[in-house]
């Protein structure tokens, strides 16, 4: 039986990364095997390339092709083997934010991220992803008290905006897989929401 993937997403400072790994000890306390990932990354060479894609200065179309390049190597030889051994697979990432941060942020025509999704991905996706929603302007207030900006975080308000809209949109097409977080909640709240859905599913 194919394993369970599911991802997160959210703009930066959103909140995912402090949830992921107590989603990990939910499930492995349920006997789940899994592995935690993330994008770009999660592979050798598409760690090289996230390196490259947070430091380097590029327009929306060779950010597309950089992450697309990551993930194909990403799925190819980490995510598509675990899920065929059964594993489940919790990715900090995926495809959702190429059409939030490169279709909403940066504009890019929504069908060649379509297109390029569907040659690297091959129809695979993820089973659930929790969309942690919230204001651009309280995520980057997060994000000022926890680290330097990269590349990307260094953009203004209004990028943030349409990255979320883009989330937004993401969320409409697809309601039974993302489901929306309200992460403008306290932390507690936030886990509380994540948990809620778990044990909806039965997982
Ligand atoms: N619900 C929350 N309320 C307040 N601060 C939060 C909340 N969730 C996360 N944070 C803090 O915000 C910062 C960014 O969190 P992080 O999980 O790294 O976000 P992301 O992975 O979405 O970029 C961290 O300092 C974290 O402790
Ligand atoms: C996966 C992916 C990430 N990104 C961006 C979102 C983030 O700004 C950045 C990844 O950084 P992020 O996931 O936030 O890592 P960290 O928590 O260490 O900052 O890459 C895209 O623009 N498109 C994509 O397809």
């Amino acid at each position: 039986m194919s394993g369970r993937f599911i991802t997160f997403e959210g703009i930066d400072g959103a909140g995912k990364s402090t949830h992921v790994e107590s989603v990990a000890q939910h499930l492995r306390q349920r006997g789940a095997e899994l592995i935690q990932t993330r994008e770009p990354g999660g592979t050798p060479l598409a760690e090289s390339l996230r390196g490259l894609f947070l430091h380097q200065d590029m327009d929306g179309l060779t950010e597309a092709l950089l992450v697309f390049a990551a993930r194909r190597d990403h799925v190819q030889r980490v995510i598509a083997p675990a899920l065929a051994q059964g594993r489940t697979v919790l990715c900090d990432r995926f495809t959702d934010a190429s059409f939030a941060y490169q279709g909403g942020g940066r504009g890019m025509d929504l069908q060649v991220l379509a297109t390029l999704a569907q040659w690297v991905q091959q129809g695979r996706e993820p089973d659930l992803t929790f969309w942690f929603d919230v204001e651009p302007a309280v995520a980057a207030a997060r994000r000022a008290q926890a680290r330097d900006a990269d590349r990307l975080e260094q953009l203004d308000l209004d990028f943030f905006e349409r990255v979320r809209a883009g989330y937004q949109r993401r969320a409409e097409s697809a309601p039974g897989r993302i489901v929306r977080i309200d992460a403008g909640d306290t932390i507690e709240g936030v886990a509380a929401q994540i948990r809620a859905e778990l044990e909806r599913r039965g997982w």
